[in-house]
């Protein structure tokens, strides 16, 4: 899987604290009153059956939805009246469910599109070809083929992101958030639509990140076992209330998980 690890360790990663967060459209409360944390470094799963609310949580820590009411902290930054943009320079990096590369552009560039927000000299001296500006060119593009690497895509650099198989844009999805350099990564869905063995390895991936970069995870994923095999917390949705929340031991056992799952009443 991994040819290179990156080079750099994360020792930055902050508590996410999401504090009774009430998400409404309309009479729909997509979130009531939800509230979890993710401690510094772990993998953290948001799990619950269709329509409980998981991307809409995605979207309030990321900054795409305001909450209604409520609270999110990133450390000491208070997220919920930021801006997506503000959001990721604080370093927190997200993937999306529905996948949206530049299809004629090569791998690297799609990548590269992603290194923006850390670039200091500025597009003019860019558009110049200043000295400084070019140095930080190539010092953006290493890291970058070293994080391609990392996941195990370095071979499909050169490549128009068009071209490559769905299972290939999903590590390069993974890989652009990455390249973001977060502390703190939001993953929706990573593995929906993956065959079984691409699963296993994309399980391998969230670990490696977790484990190599000292980043937190927080994923959005439909795939019990590896929800299982990857996260040391997870928090339960439905119908957008926080229904259960520990370890997957503690999940696992849980009637009131259960019955979400069966569609009883607990
Ligand atoms: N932009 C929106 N406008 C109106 N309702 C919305 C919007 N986004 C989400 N909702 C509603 O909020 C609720 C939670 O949706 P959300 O997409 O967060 O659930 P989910 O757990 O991610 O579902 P899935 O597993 O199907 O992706 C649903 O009832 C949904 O219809």
């Amino acid at each position: 899987m991994s040819e290179v690890a990156p080079a750099k360790v994360h020792t930055r990663a902050l508590p996410l604290k999401v504090e009774g967060v009430t998400l409404a459209f309309g009479g729909v409360k997509a979130l009531a009153d939800v509230s979890f944390t993710v401690e510094p470094g772990t993998v953290h799963a948001v799990i619950g059956p269709n329509g409980a609310g998981k991307s809409s949580t995605f979207n309030v820590i990321s900054g795409l939805y305001r909450a209604t009411s409520g609270t999110v902290r990133y450390g000491d930054h208070e997220l919920t009246t930021m801006k997506p943009n503000a959001i990721a320079r604080l370093g927190v990096g997200r993937t999306f469910q529905n996948i949206a590369l530049t299809a004629t552009d090569p791998v690297l560039e799609n990548l590269m599109v992603a290194r923006y927000r850390l670039t200091r000299t500025g597009y003019v001296a860019a558009a110049l070809g200043l000295p400084a500006a070019r140095r930080e060119e190539r010092r953006h593009r290493e890291r970058v083929v070293e994080i391609a690497r990392f996941i195990g895509i370095g071979g499909l650099l050169d490549r128009p992101a068009g071209t490559l198989s769905y299972g290939q844009r999903k590590k390069v999805e993974l890989a652009r958030a990455l390249a973001t350099e977060p502390d703190l990564l939001l993953l929706d869905e990573p593995a929906a639509g993956l065959p079984t063995h691409e699963k296993v390895e994309m399980a391998e991936l969230v670990r490696a990140i977790s484990a190599g970069l000292g980043a937190s995870v927080l994923i959005v994923e439909h795939d019990m076992p590896l929800v299982m095999s990857v996260a040391q917390h997870i928090s339960v949705l439905d119908f957008g209330r926080l229904i259960a929340d520990g370890s997957p031991d503690e999940i696992q056992n849980d009637p009131a998980v259960i019955a979400a799952y069966l569609g009883t009443e607990a």
